[in-house]
């Protein structure tokens, strides 16, 4: 093994603007902590991961003749990681940033992210969704209830920001850089033609734990790596909360049940320190329930493509 390679965040101190994060979530206990038998399971090596995605980063962008690419950063773990991936890539020149805060909520997140992209010595712009998503609410039907329901008015946010992203990947010939990573793919925890539209994933073989060590990897500001994973469609929403439980639990679950094809009592009984019988089902459960998300748009069978 040679030296460590240097980082795009090594020589730069990111000053934590956000809120203070709860200290202590399931998420980031010691992976040792897990049921036992499952400490067999196979996760990626991060420094191998950080190499072959650098290299399938510039293979996305030079197939496609474009001349950069598009992250929408939103202070979190998945679209920092994305950005430095990028930069790593590309050079910082040919990695745009876009910040899109909506809300008060997003405000703290929405400074990180510009330090993020400060940091990472990336052109980037911050746009505030508000006044547009109070116009598409003001000419939506009523019917539609857009502001009182808090996954119908986050999903059309995503959207927004997906526009927004696009318009930007349109007028620079660039791609859209997508941050979904496998745990939320599998589980179709994502807005549909939303957060989940983009060009390439370059984390969409990676599970959230692995994002996490890839953080570490990419020296990732710790204030980073240790925020709650959230949707941020409402004050205090948290992954954990929606899902069932915390991501290195649902992380061996996917690994069981999806890569190795074990059934879901079996499963069950793996994690059975971690998580009861009717969690795992619950995820296997939504994992079923949204395969559409992760396929194409089905149409009659007859051409071809
Ligand atoms: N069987 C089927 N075949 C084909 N299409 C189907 C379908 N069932 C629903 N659909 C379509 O899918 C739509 C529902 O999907 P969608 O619009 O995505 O909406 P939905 O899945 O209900 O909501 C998105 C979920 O992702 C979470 N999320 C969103 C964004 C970011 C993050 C994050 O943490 O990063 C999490 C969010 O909290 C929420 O739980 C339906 O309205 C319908 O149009
Ligand atoms: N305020 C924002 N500005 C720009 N992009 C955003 C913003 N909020 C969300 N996004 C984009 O949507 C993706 C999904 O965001 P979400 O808040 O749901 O958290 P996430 O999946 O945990 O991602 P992250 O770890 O990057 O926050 C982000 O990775 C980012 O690309």
């Amino acid at each position: 093994m040679g030296d460590p390679q240097p980082t795009a965040f090594e020589s730069e101190t990111v000053p934590d603007r956000s809120a203070a994060p709860a200290s202590g979530t399931a998420d980031q206990r010691d992976r040792a902590d897990l049921a036992d038998g499952t400490e067999s399971l196979d996760t990626p090596d991060p420094a191998a991961e950080r190499e072959r995605i650098r290299a399938f980063i510039q293979d996305a962008v030079a197939d496609a003749s474009a001349d950069g690419v598009v992250v929408n950063m939103s202070g979190g773990l998945d679209s920092t990681v994305t950005a430095a991936l990028a930069v790593e890539a590309l050079g910082a020149d040919r990695v745009y940033g876009l910040i899109l805060p909506c809300n008060k909520v997003g405000a703290p997140h929405a400074r990180d992210a510009e330090a993020l992209a400060d940091a990472l010595g990336i052109d980037h712009d911050t746009v505030h969704l508000q006044p547009l998503f109070a116009q598409f609410g003001a000419v939506a039907p009523d019917r539609f209830d857009l502001h009182d329901e808090p996954i119908r008015s986050g999903n059309a946010i995503a959207r927004l920001r997906m526009a927004v992203a696009y318009l930007a990947a349109n007028a620079t010939n660039r791609l859209v850089c997508g941050t979904t990573n496998r745990s939320e793919h599998l589980l179709g925890y994502v807005t549909k033609h939303g957060d989940g539209a983009a060009d390439l994933l370059p984390l969409g073989h990676l599970y959230k734990t692995d994002v996490r060590a890839l953080a570490e990897e990419l020296d990732v500001p710790a204030f980073v790596v240790e925020k709650p994973p959230t949707a941020g469609f409402l004050p205090g929403q948290r992954d954990a909360d929606d899902l069932g439980a915390p991501y290195d639990v649902i992380d061996t679950v996917l690994r069981l049940a999806v890569d190795r094809g074990l059934d879901a009592e079996t499963v069950a009984e793996r994690v059975a320190t971690e998580a009861d019988a009717e969690t795992v089902a619950e995820l296997l459960a939504r994992h079923r329930a949204t395969a559409h998300k992760r396929a194409p748009p089905p149409m009659p069978e007859g051409r071809g493509n």
